[in-house]
Parts: structure tokens; sequence; C-alpha cells
């Protein structure tokens, strides 16, 4: 019946089938009454990752269902949703939230949606300086660690001039050099190792340089959706001793090091290099960071300062990531699916108590 099925589509077409869903169906048993509907606004690539249908199954046993946004029609002749769930990037998104107000517009006759999450919020960290400013303020000092941001600047233009800039602002070399955009072009991700002030010339701005931490050569990625933190170990750039330092010259691209497939949860690492971030630190985090962001869906990714018991670095951040590995066929988040539906289906009980108490 399920033929050669990979062992993650076995599972959800098992599932379908104890749900009483005729394989691709859409007969429903055992589904509650519907509690949430979940209007979403993501690329096909988002789409394909995001909603898995072990997902929609698990989501549609608490009442919880997703629908397409059309971004050709306006959004309030649709719905009527109880939150619009967005990740796209470029003009047409613009245009349906900014520039037609349609997304504005729906807010505010419809307060009770929920957007997931406030655009504004979003533009924020789609900008490698914005996205880290004040972190290193955050209040975290009863906890078991401490965060830093590296240091870094900014540059806009002629990126000759910026390394004399770079060394009045006591940048240390070797530093990272960042697109200053993210915009969800694989070009916001290339990223360039530059050991010297002459190389930055060779560097096209618009940049953010950051100072390189040496961190052992393992990252940590810490997922955030509501109140619920997962934490992941990738691996990373390697140290930069000083005599490296001292001998190497130029700017160098460097791969996606600490993409999905990058995993080193499994590998036998050094545990003063690997061990995770202490858990009331990250939650401590964490509550800062959804206060700070205004957002409640993103990743951030910390590194611990080489040599260090918890001093970490948040290096960057990441919002709705990708969550599903189709390659690997698992989530980058150890279980996202309930982890989501949990998350939705607490925003269900809420909105059902706010409306008992009207
Ligand atoms: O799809 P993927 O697997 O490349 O996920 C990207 C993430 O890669 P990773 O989780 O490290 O594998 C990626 O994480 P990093 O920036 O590489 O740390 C981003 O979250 C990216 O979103 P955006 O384009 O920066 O808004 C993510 O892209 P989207 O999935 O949001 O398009
Ligand atoms: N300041 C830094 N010090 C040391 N390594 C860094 C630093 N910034 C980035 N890296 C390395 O580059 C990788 C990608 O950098 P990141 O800022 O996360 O860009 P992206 O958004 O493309 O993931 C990190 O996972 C880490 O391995
Ligand atoms: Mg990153
Ligand atoms: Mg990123």
């Amino acid at each position: 019946m399920f033929g050669t099925l990979a062992s993650g589509e076995l599972e959800t077409a098992r599932l379908r089938r104890d749900l009483g869903f005729s394989c691709g169906g859409i007969r429903m048993e055992g589904e509650q009454t519907q509690k949430l509907v979940v209007g979403y606004a993501l690329t096909p690539k988002k789409k394909k990752s995001f909603l898995q249908p072990k997902l929609e199954v698990l989501a549609r046993r608490k009442g919880i269902c997703f629908v397409p946004i059309d971004l050709n029609r306006p959004l309030s002749e649709q719905g009527p949703f109880d939150v619009v769930l967005h990740k796209l990037l470029g003009k047409e998104w613009q245009d349906v939230i900014e520039v037609s107000g349609c997304l504005l517009d729906y807010q505010q006759k419809h307060p009770e949606v929920t957007v997931l999450d406030p655009p504004g919020a979003i533009q924020r960290i789609h900008n490698r300086q914005s996205m880290l400013e004040g972190l290193a303020d955050l209040n975290l000092s009863d906890c078991s660690g401490s965060i830093f941001v590296p240091k870094q600047m900014v540059v806009l233009k002629d990126s000759a001039s910026s390394a004399d800039r770079a060394v009045e602002a006591g940048l240390k070399f070797p530093l990272v050099a960042k697109p200053l955009w993210i915009d969800g072009t694989a070009k916001s991700h290339q990223l360039f190792l530059a050991y010297d002030r002459r190389s930055l010339a060779e560097l096209d701005p618009p940049l953010v340089l950051q100072e390189f931490v040496n961190h052992g050569g393992v990252m940590f990625k810490v997922f955030v959706v509501g109140d619920t933190i997962k934490v992941v170990r990738r691996f990373s750039l390697p140290n930069i001793s000083n005599c490296e330092k001292g001998k190497v010259d130029g700017v160098f691209q460097f791969p996606r090091v600490s993409s999905a497939a990058a995993s080193a949860d499994n590998a036998d690492l050094d545990p003063s290099v690997a061990e995770l971030p202490p858990k009331p630190f990250l939650e401590a985090l964490a509550k800062e960071l959804r206060i700070l962001l205004r957002l409640r869906l993103f990743n951030i990714d910390m590194i611990r300062e080489h040599g260090s018991k918890n001093v970490f670095y948040v290096i960057d951040i990441n919002y709705f990531p990708g969550l599903y590995l189709k390659l690997f066929c698992y989530a980058k988040m150890p279980d996202y699916e309930q982890v989501f539906v949990d998350f939705f289906h607490d925003m269900a009980q809420a909105k059902q108590k706010k409306r008992h108490c009207k």
C-alpha cells in the first residue's frame, strides 16, 4: 500500500491512515472542530520544507488548519484567518504588506488576527547591523553565562577607505565580511575572511566587517518558537592561530560551513568546546530576545569564546528558518512538527479565552 515511501513519508502515511485519511484524501476522522485557521504566505521552497504532511496531520488533530494566502487578491477577501504566517521576501510581499497597505489595513480591521511576525520586526533582522543592536546590553547578569556581539563596523561604500576606519574603530583582523542586507538570496550568505587591511579594498559594500572570534570550530543554533527553545550543534570555522594571522594576507570567501548538513550533534568533540550553553542561560536569553526583537519565530547563531566557560557571542539571527532538510529527511529543529502544533494550539486556547472574556 505504501510502496517505496521513505521512512518519514511512511510514518506520515500511517498517520493519515490512522486518522481515517484515504492516502492523499482529505476525509478526516478524529479531527477536532476547527480551532485555528493559519493563513500562510511562504515561498514554494519554504512551504515544502515547513508544511510537511506530518505537521498538517498533527495540526488537524488539534483543529488547526493551514490555508494558502492568494497574493493576487486582497487579504480582506480571503480568510477569515486567526493567524497570518509569512516569510516572503522581495517586492511581491512588500506590495502586499506596505504599498497597498493590505496587511496593515487587514490588521487594523482585524486586530484579533495574529501576524507572525510583525513585518517591521522581521525587517530589523534582515540587516546584519540592526539585528545585533541591543544584544550586548541585555540583562543576563544572574545567569550562568554572558552574551556579547563581536565588534563590528558597517561599510556602505568605498571599501578602500574602510581599512583606515576599521583600524580607527579598533577592529582586530581577521575580520568576517558579511553582506549588510539579508534578502533570501544565496548572495546574502556569501561571507569572506579578510586577514589584512589592504584586502578590504577587494570587497563589495554594503558590508558588515565583524571581528573573527575563535570558538573551537563548533557553533550553536538556538531555535525559538514561542516559549519553546531547541538548540543544535553545527560545525563551524576553525580557530585562527596567531601564527596564521601573522602569515596570511588577503581575503577569502568561505562556504556555508554551518549549514544544516554540517550537524555536529553526534560528533565526538572536546566538551569545553561542544558543551551546550546552560539551559537557564538560554531561557533567559530567549526571553529577553523575544522582547527586544518582537519576534516569536527565529533562531540565533551563538559561538563560545574559545577557552572560556560560558562567554558567548551572538553572530547571526534568522527569521523563521527552514526547519526540515528534505535531502536528509530530518527536521533541523528536533520535533519541530509537535513544537509548532503546540505553539499554535496554545495560541488557539488563548484566543478562545479572550473571546469568552468579552
Ligand atoms: O532553507 P535553508 O536550509 O537554506 O535554511 C536557511 C538557513 O540555513 P540553515 O538553517 O543554516 O541550513 C539560514 O540559516 P543561516 O543564515 O545560514 O544561519 C537562514 O535561516 C535562511 O533564511 P534567510 O534566507 O537567511 O532568511 C534559511 O533559508 P530559508 O529556509 O528561510 O529560505
Ligand atoms: N564573528 C565570527 N567569528 C567566528 N566565526 C564566524 C563569525 N561570523 C560568522 N562566523 C562563521 O560563519 C558562519 C556563517 O556566519 P553567519 O553570520 O551565521 O552568516 P549566515 O547568515 O550566512 O549564516 C557561522 O556559522 C560561523 O561558522
Ligand atoms: Mg548563520
Ligand atoms: Mg543568517
